[in-house]
C-alpha cells in the first residue's frame, strides 16, 4: 500500500498530493534536496528514515513539461505496482496537465480509479502466488509421503538424499503474504503548497550517508600506498623561502633557517584567501566546443542510430529540435561528456551517476527549434556541474571564527585524510590566512603516531612567527599518547590562552586502517570540533571516492554519538599540480556533499584559494 502520491512542478509547486497517512518526517523535501538537486536522479529510488519508520521513494519526470511524480512507501512493504502506477498517472496528469493551473481537484478521483486497479491487479498476483505456492507445498508432501512409502519397502540407506531434509525444503515455502497498511485514504487536494527550495538548499552537514563498503564487518585490507616520501616539485633546486615541506626534520632545525619568508609574503601584504583568477578565454573555448558538440551530435548521433533511422532523419534531430529528446539523441552526446570527464581525472563511478543524471532530466524534453542535442545536453551538465560544486553551507569561516569568540569558546578546525596528501603544511597555509585577519592561533599536535610530526609543526609555528610577527603557540604531548586527549587538553588551554582558533593536525591514516580510524572517531566524538576538514590531493582519480566513502562511512559505524559527525568540508591540495586535470574537486563534493572550503595550489604560506566554480566547471567540460 502506497503512503503518499504527489506531483510537483520542477519550479517547487506542488499540483497533487494523495496520502493514505500523514507523512513522518519530509521525505518528498529530501528528495528534493538530496536527489534532485545533487544530480543524483539516475538512481532508482531514494531511501528515508524518519524515526523508526523507514520509507521508499520512487518517481519519474515528464521533463517536457517540468513536472515530477513521486511516489512513497514503506520499505517494510514490497509495493508491485510503484513503477506502473507512476507511469500511468504521468500519462493520465499530463493529458490534463495546463501550464498556470494550481488545482486538479477532478484527477482525486481518476487516480483513486488508477490505485485501486493497480491495488486489485496486485492482489490477484498475490493470491496466484499463494495458491502456486500452496500447490507447490502439496505436492512436496505427496512426495515425502511417497518416498516414505517405498522406504518401508525397501531397507534403510544412510547417506544423502534422506526425508528429513526434503521435508524442510518443502516447508520453508511461505505464501509470502505481505502486511500493510489498512488505513482509509486522506485525499489532500492540490491545495498548491509551494515548497520552500531556498529552505532545502541549506543542507545539513552531518547526515548520515548510505553504509559503503569498509563498513565496521569488513576486514581492513593491507594498504597497497608507498610510505611517505619528500616531494621534489621542481628540477632546480628549490629556494628555502619558497619550500614548506618540513615533514623531514633535518638536526638543528630552527627558527634561524626561516627568516627569508618574510621577505617572501610581506610583499604579499593585505594578502586573503582569493578566488582564483577568472579565465578570460572562457568564452573562446565556448566557440571552440561548438564545433565539437556539432561533431558529437552529428557525427556520433548517426552512427549509433544507424539502423534504427534513416542518416538524415538522424542528422536531423542532431540538428534541429522538431521531437523529444530520446535515448538514442542523448546517450552518444552523454558518452562523449563522460569520456571528457574521465579524461580531468572525475571518478569514472561519478561520472556515470551524473550522466544518469543529466539524462533522466532530459529525457521527453521537447527541444527549442534549431537547438543542437549537444548544446542541450552540455547546457545541462554545465548547470549540474555549477549546482553541485556551489558550496550549500557556509565557507565564510572568518564569521564563524567572530561567532566563537563571541561566545568566549576557541574555534576548532581538525584536519583529516590519508597519509602525505599536505595536511600539516595547508594546516599551516590555514593559519597563516588567520594571522593576516589578526585571529590569535594555537596549533594542536595530534599526530602521535609518526615520527617528525610534531618537529614538522614546531618548525612551521617558529616560521609563522617569524613571517607574520605574531604569537603561534604548539601545544603537544609528544608522541604514542591517545591524540583524542592531546586534544582535549589542547581545547582547555587554547580557551585558557584566549585563543580564537585551535588548528589540530592529525595522523595520516589510509581509508582501510581500522584503528587508525578508531582513534580518529573518537578525537572527533570526544571534541566535537566546529569543523572537520577532509585534506585530499587533487592528483587522485577514482580513489578520491573510495576514500571520502570510507572516511565517512568508518565516522559513522564507529561513532558513539546519537548523530555521527562526517566531513564538514575539503581542503583540495596540490592544485598547483594537476593543469586541467581538475575532476577530484567534482569527485570529492559529489561524494561527501561537503564543499570545497580551501585550494591549495603551491608551497608557500599564501598558496591558498578559495574554490572558483567557474574555472573548474570550464575546465571539465574543456
Ligand atoms: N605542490 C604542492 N605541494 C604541496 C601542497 N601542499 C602540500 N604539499 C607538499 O606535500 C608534501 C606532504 O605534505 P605534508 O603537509 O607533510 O602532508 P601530511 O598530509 O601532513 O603528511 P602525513 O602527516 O605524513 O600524513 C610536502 O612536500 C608538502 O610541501 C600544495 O598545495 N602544492
Amino acid at each position: 500500500m502506497l503512503d503518499n502520491f504527489t506531483i510537483f512542478a520542477r519550479g517547487g509547486i506542488i499540483l497533487f498530493s494523495w496520502s493514505a497517512v500523514a507523512l513522518k518526517g519530509n521525505p518528498i523535501d529530501a528528495l528534493i534536496s538530496t536527489v534532485l538537486l545533487e544530480e543524483r536522479s539516475g538512481q532508482q529510488s531514494f531511501p528515508f528514515t524518519s524515526g523508526s519508520t523507514k520509507y521508499v521513494l520512487k518517481w519519474t519526470f515528464s521533463n517536457e513539461l517540468g513536472l515530477v511524480f513521486v511516489a512513497v512507501y514503506q520499505s517494510i512493504l514490497q509495493v508491485l505496482y510503484v513503477e506502473d502506477l507512476l507511469n500511468q498517472v504521468k500519462s493520465a496528469f499530463v493529458a490534463k496537465y495546463k501550464p498556470g493551473t494550481l488545482e486538479y481537484p477532478e484527477f482525486v478521483d481518476e487516480f483513486q480509479r488508477m490505485l485501486n486497479e493497480q491495488e486489485q491487479r496486485a492482489d490477484e498476483i498475490r493470491k496466484n502466488r499463494a495458491e502456486a505456492a500452496k500447490k507447490t507445498r502439496s505436492q512436496t508432501q505427496q512426495q515425502i509421503q511417497g518416498s516414505k512409502r517405498q522406504d518401508s519397502q525397501t531397507p534403510p540407506k544412510k547417506g544423502k538424499g534422506s526425508v528429513e531434509s526434503s521435508k524442510s525444503n518443502g516447508s520453508s515455502n511461505g505464501n509470502g503474504a505481505l502486511s500493510e497498511v489498512d488505513e482509509t485514504a486522506v485525499v489532500e487536494n492540490s491545495s498548491a503548497k509551494a515548497f520552500d527550495i531556498s529552505k532545502l538548499q541549506k543542507r545539513g552537514s552531518n547526515k548520515s550517508p548510505a553504509k559503503g563498503k569498509g563498513s565496521k564487518d569488513e576486514p581492513p585490507k593491507p594498504s597497497d600506498k608507498k610510505p611517505k616520501q619528500m616531494r621534489k616539485w621542481e628540477d632546480s633546486k628549490p629556494s628555502p623561502d619558497e619550500k614548506l615541506d618540513f615533514s623531514v626534520v633535518k638536526p638543528g632545525d630552527s627558527a634561524d633557517d626561516s627568516a627569508p619568508l618574510d621577505r617572501v609574503y610581506m610583499g604579499k601584504s593585505g594578502m586573503d584567501v582569493e578566488e582564483e583568477e577568472e579565465e578570460e578565454d572562457d568564452d573562446e573555448d565556448d566557440d571552440d566546443d561548438e564545433e565539437e558538440d556539432e561533431a558529437a551530435s552529428t557525427g556520433k548521433g548517426v552512427a549509433s542510430s544507424s539502423g534504427k533511422r534513416g542518416w538524415l532523419s538522424s542528422m536531423l534531430r542532431g540538428v534541429v529540435g522538431t521531437e523529444s529528446l530520446e535515448e538514442d539523441d542523448l546517450s552518444p552526446v552523454l558518452q562523449e561528456l563522460k569520456s571528457r570527464l574521465m579524461a580531468k581525472n572525475v571518478a569514472s563511478e561519478i561520472a556515470e551517476k551524473l550522466c544518469d543524471s543529466v539524462s533522466s532530466g532530459l529525457l521527453g524534453k521537447r527541444q527549442s527549434s534549431f537547438t543542437r542535442v549537444a548544446s542541450t545536453v552540455k547546457t545541462a551538465m554545465h548547470d549540474a556541474l555549477v549546482r553541485i560544486l556551489t558550496p550549500r553551507r557556509t565557507t565564510d569561516i572568518l564569521r564563524e571564527v567572530q561567532a566563537s569568540k563571541e561566545k568566549g569558546q576557541p574555534y576548532s578546525i581538525v584536519f583529516i585524510g590519508v597519509n602525505g596528501v599536505g595536511k600539516s603544511t595547508n594546516l599551516a597555509k590555514v593559519a597563516y590566512w588567520l594571522l593576516q585577519h589578526d585571529m590569535k592561533v594555537m596549533i594542536a599536535a595530534c599526530d602521535t603516531f609518526r615520527a617528525g610530526a610534531v618537529e614538522q609543526l614546531r618548525t612551521h609555528c617558529r616560521r609563522l612567527e617569524a613571517t607574520s610577527g605574531q604569537q603561534v603557540s604548539l601545544f603537544e604531548r609528544g608522541y604514542e599518547k591517545d591524540p583524542a586527549a592531546v586534544a582535549f587538553e589542547a581545547m582547555r588551554q587554547a580557551k585558557k590562552e584566549k585563543c580564537d582558533v585551535l588548528l589540530i593536525d592529525t595522523a595520516g591514516r589510509m581509508q582501510d586502517n581500522k584503528p587508525l580510524m578508531e582513534a580518529l572517531s573518537k578525537l572527533i566524538d570526544l571534541n566535537k570540533p566546529d569543523l572537520a576538514l577532509f585534506v585530499g590531493e587533487a592528483l587522485v582519480g577514482n580513489d578520491a571516492v573510495d576514500q571520502l566513502k570510507k572516511f565517512n562511512a568508518w565516522l559513522t559505524d564507529l561513532s558513539t554519538a546519537p548523530t555521527p559527525r562526517l566531513v564538514d568540508g575539503i581542503v583540495l591540495t596540490k592544485f598547483d599540480t594537476v593543469d586541467e586535470k581538475v575532476g577530484a574537486a567534482l569527485s570529492m563534493v559529489y561524494e561527501s556533499r561537503a564543499p570545497i572550503m580551501f585550494v591549495g595550489c603551491g608551497q608557500t604560506y599564501s598558496d591558498l584559494r578559495k574554490l572558483n566554480v567557474k574555472h573548474i566547471v570550464s575546465s571539465l567540460l574543456r
